[in-house]
């Protein structure tokens, strides 16, 4: 029997925006929004976007999309242009995309933050340079590099046998319950998080966190640790800034839920998976 490995269609890696042919595609990026064509696609040919004379402020090579290369136009602003629309990444991501695809949006976007944010040095005051041959801005002055931030948080599903505790932030979808999520604080370690956010959040102690799968989260720039906890002890006791409703609620009666994409729907879904024996998602 013979096996055959497709390699996925999105592949990140630094490319020279000063080197790219005509086979290029663009992602035209402000602001966590993307323009978008009319059939919904936000790709688009190197010399269409070279014709339109956007406002740029700065171009990333990002990666490679099924064998093409990929280059970032991140804008100063977000002119209007007949027949184009755009679309914020999270109404994006709502719909059902294929998820290296997702994958390749939510890296351009980070990119395009940590480029629009990183201009000068915050040492010296000086403008930037970027560095060739991976993906840093430098100081001509004091020669500090500054790299694309990642900020860890952790994310985690606390369930009691056949419960799981389910909060809303004011940030939430009207209606929708999610896992509580935090970021590490200097000096932490992750399990420290977990167990600090939780109780600041609703009150409760948690035990025996579980690693279960990570995400890279463009907004802005976070590291999704994600694991599933087992409740100890406690009354759920809000925080009043962060969370405005929590509850217990069974697995077979569960509210509205985050959608695809999500490592907070994935988290549900896996546990869901182990309790009920529904399909384990991917
Ligand atoms: N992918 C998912 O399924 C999913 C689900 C829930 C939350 N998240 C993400 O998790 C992250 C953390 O969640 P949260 O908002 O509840 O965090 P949180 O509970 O730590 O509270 C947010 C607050 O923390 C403070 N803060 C501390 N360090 C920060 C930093 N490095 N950057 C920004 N703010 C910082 C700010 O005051 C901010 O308002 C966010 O990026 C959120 O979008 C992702
Ligand atoms: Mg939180
Ligand atoms: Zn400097």
């Amino acid at each position: 029997m013979t096996l055959v490995f497709s390699s996925p269609p999105w592949r990140a890696q630094w490319l020279d925006p000063l080197q790219l042919g005509s086979e290029t595609q663009v992602l035209v990026h402000y602001r966590q929004s993307f323009l978008t064509g009319s059939e919904g696609g936000q790709l688009f040919p190197l010399t269409e976007v070279d014709a339109l004379d956007l406002p740029l402020s700065t171009k990333q090579g990002l990666g490679m999309w099924e064998g093409l290369p990929i280059v970032l136009y991140e804008l100063s602003e977000a002119p209007s242009i007949a027949g184009l629309n755009w679309l914020g990444l999270r109404q994006i991501m709502s719909s059902q995309l294929d998820t290296s695809y997702v994958e390749m949006l939510c890296m351009a976007a980070q990119v395009g933050t940590w480029a629009t944010q990183h201009r000068f040095c915050s040492h010296c005051g000086i403008p930037l340079l970027a560095v060739t041959g991976e993906r840093a801005m430098a100081c001509p002055q004091c020669h500090n590099r500054y790299y694309p931030r990642i900020s860890p948080c952790m994310i985690a599903l606390v369930t009691r046998g056949d419960e799981v505790l389910l909060a809303r932030s004011p940030r939430h979808a009207p209606g929708v319950f999610s896992t509580l999520a935090g970021f590490v604080e200097p000096g932490e370690t992750i399990e420290q998080c977990i167990a600090r956010e939780v109780l600041e959040e609703v009150g409760v102690q948690v035990t025996q966190p579980r690693y279960i799968t990570s995400q890279s989260w463009p907004f802005p720039h976070s590291l999704m640790l994600g694991f599933h906890v087992q409740y100890l002890h406690g009354e759920i006791r809000l925080q009043p800034e962060e969370i405005e409703e929590a509850r217990w609620f069974p697995l077979n009666a569960l509210p509205n839920l985050p959608g695809p994409h999500t490592i907070a729907r994935h988290l549900i879904d896996c546990y869901l998976a182990e309790r009920l024996g529904t399909t384990h998602p991917m």
